[in-house]
């Protein structure tokens, strides 16, 4: 702490008293009060803080009345009424911190069912660009837009389709049986409609280096063929494990029990793909999720591609999901804003049993590095059909949320399923219950703490986030407000997984965006200038007036915004604040 302990940190209260819930002398020594102001400045304390008795208010309406209400919702703080709700009805310590994906499907797409998920608290919308035309896609970001319009905030992503090898077409329309000793031809003619027991594969090359005796898994093992002969580019197997084939499913090759990597495979950026990644930048997505990133290259191309079009604010996801990956975990962390753990297809170069150890991997690494994670697949697969998840989805979900992911994806349960609003209902259920008993936990158990910062400055903003975070629990403080251009001093506070919800005030539309990602932080827009006590106290007024803070409230406040004038070392800033 020698460089925090170089600038002032200041916490500052007023005196609103009703009920003394807390004495900070007995539990910090780095307070002190100056008249009814508490101070905390280079390890002196000097005085306690007196907060006032907090009361929850009550909404209590029914969705189309709720939604008629929003439709003259004047959008000045840019705030989620969502969230807003979520706050009134349930206090600050109820606010739900995980984030939901949902991913978009013709069981969605109608205003009313995106609205509907927007309402159960869908955070980000995915498009997943393998299926559907590029008009559906854009119909469908126009829907969206028009809800943030009325005061939702729903970020969108599109999912490149990437360049794995599927099924084209397997002589059915939908899922079709193998059955064991059947043979199959693998090939990569193209050909219109369907011929019995030929299966079309995606990529022309989809057999190089394969060998007679190699064996063919589809889907991580719906069944499975052995390569009996090599006609040209063809194969021809035999099936010797029977099951299914699904429309588009995956295969992966293996020898001596071992996956067979194919280093020579097309790039992870098809020429569909940066063609869907233009019609994304043209419609400002707020996300890429990249399919298949197998090196940090990948991203560092994309992203530099993206600066180049000044398409900065386009984060870029690097979507975990092969084996090679796996081996380039760290760098290619570094390298993306975020991640997402792809069950669906990690499982198909990976065991099934090895895929909890490492999501539990993936997940920490990330919070290691301060970026976002989404887990993703089949987390309530069963819901597609079914209007009840199974216990052990229920217990799938609980574990990820255990794990602080920062959000959680739906697939094919928003996208195909008659019961997508339900499965979101689950989500937020199940999510409520385990940050709850996570916040317990956390509180005995503070978190590792990985330095991330190297120059000065970002080992400042570092600590006063880890200080931040560790006095809200202590003090048990209501809120914490971050005042952000770029987001960086939200997501390090996110970092802790603090007990208060992190409200993030920026006047940056495409950060506002991509703090939707972020675990328990709730962006806002205000206007921001150089001046940090003018900006603070219009943030106050500016919650005060939308009711999200009263009369009694104790938040802290964290500031990253330099003044203009003051020195560099003292333009960081923690307040805490007793409202009145
Ligand atoms: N835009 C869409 N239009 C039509 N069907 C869709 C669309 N998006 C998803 N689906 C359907 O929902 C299912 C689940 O979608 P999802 O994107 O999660 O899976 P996927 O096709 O296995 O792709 P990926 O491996 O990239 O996740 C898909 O198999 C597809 O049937
Ligand atoms: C979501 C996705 O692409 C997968 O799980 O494979």
């Amino acid at each position: 702490m020698a460089e925090v302990s170089a600038m002032m940190i200041r916490a500052r209260c007023n005196f609103v008293a009703k009920t003394s819930v807390l004495d900070v002398k007995r539990s910090d020594s780095r307070l002190s009060v100056i008249g009814r102001t508490v101070w905390c400045d280079r390890g002196r304390m000097k005085g306690r803080v007196v907060t006032g008795v907090k009361a929850t208010m009550q909404v209590d309406l029914e969705d189309d009345e709720r939604l008629k209400r929003l439709d003259g919702l004047e959008a000045t703080l840019g705030l989620d009424v969502v969230a807003e709700r979520e706050l009134k009805e349930k206090g600050f310590l109820g606010m739900r911190k995980t984030k939901f994906v949902c991913t978009i499907g013709p069981a969605c797409c109608a205003t009313e069912d995106l609205e509907k998920l927007a309402l159960e608290g869908m955070n980000i919308a995915r498009l997943n660009m393998c299926h559907n035309t590029k008009e559906w896609h854009y119909g469908v970001i126009r829907k969206i837009k028009k809800l943030n319009e009325k005061g939702f905030c729903i970020s969108v992503m599109i999912d490149t389709e990437g360049s794995q090898i599927h099924v084209v077409d397997h002589g059915a329309p939908s899922s079709v049986k193998v059955e064991d000793g059947s043979n199959w031809l693998f090939t990569a003619e193209k050909f219109e409609g369907s011929r019995p027991f030929t299966v079309q594969a995606s990529y022309g090359g989809f057999s190089e280096g394969i060998q007679v005796g190699d064996s063919i898994v589809i889907d991580g093992g719906m069944a499975s063929f052995e390569v009996m002969e090599k006609i040209g580019n063809d194969l021809s197997c035999k099936c010797t494990d029977p099951g299914l084939f699904l429309p588009r499913a995956k295969c992966s090759f293996w020898r001596d029990g071992r996956l067979v990597v194919r280093k020579h495979e097309s790039p992870t950026l098809s020429s569909k793909d940066w063609s869907d990644i233009e019609f994304g930048i043209s419609e400002g997505v707020d996300f890429i999720a990249l399919s298949f990133v197998n090196s940090a290259d990948s991203v560092k191309h994309l992203k530099s591609y993206l600066s180049a079009k000044s398409a900065k604010s386009v984060r870029v996801l690097a979507k975990i999901e092969s084996l090679e990956s796996l081996q380039n975990l760290e760098e290619i962390i570094e390298a993306s804003d975020g991640i997402m753990v792809a069950r669906g297809d990690l499982g198909v170069e990976i065991p099934l049993e090895q895929i909890p150890a490492v999501q539990e991997e993936i997940t920490s690494v990330c919070r290691e590095l301060n970026k976002p994670v989404i887990v993703a697949s089949q987390l309530l697969e069963s819901m597609v059909e079914y209007p009840t998840p199974t216990r052990a989805e229920v217990a799938d979900v609980s574990e990820a949320v255990r794990q602080y992911a920062d959000a959680l994806m739906l697939c094919g349960e928003s996208a195909i399923g008659s019961y997508g609003q339900k499965a979101l209902s689950v989500l937020q259920i199940a999510s409520s219950r385990m940050e709850l008993w996570s916040r317990e936990e956390n509180r005995k158990h503070f978190l590792p703490q990985h330095q991330l910062g190297v120059s000065l400055h970002d080992r400042i903003a570092e600590e006063i986030c880890n200080s931040a975070a560790e006095l809200a629990n202590k003090l048990s403080v209501d809120a914490i407000f971050v005042l952000t251009k770029q987001g960086h001093m939200a997501s390090l506070l996110s970092r802790n997984r603090p007990s208060p919800p992190i409200f993030a005030l920026t006047n940056e539309d495409s950060t506002r965006m991509a703090l939707n990602l972020q675990w328990g932080v709730f962006p806002l827009r205000i206007d921001l200038s150089d001046d940090i006590e003018a900006n603070i106290s219009r943030g106050i007024e500016l919650v005060k007036s939308k009711g999200l803070v009263k009369q009694g409230d104790f938040v802290l406040m964290v500031s990253e915004i330099s003044p203009a004038r003051a020195a560099s070392m003292a333009s960081q800033s923690i307040q805490l604040k007793s409202i009145v």
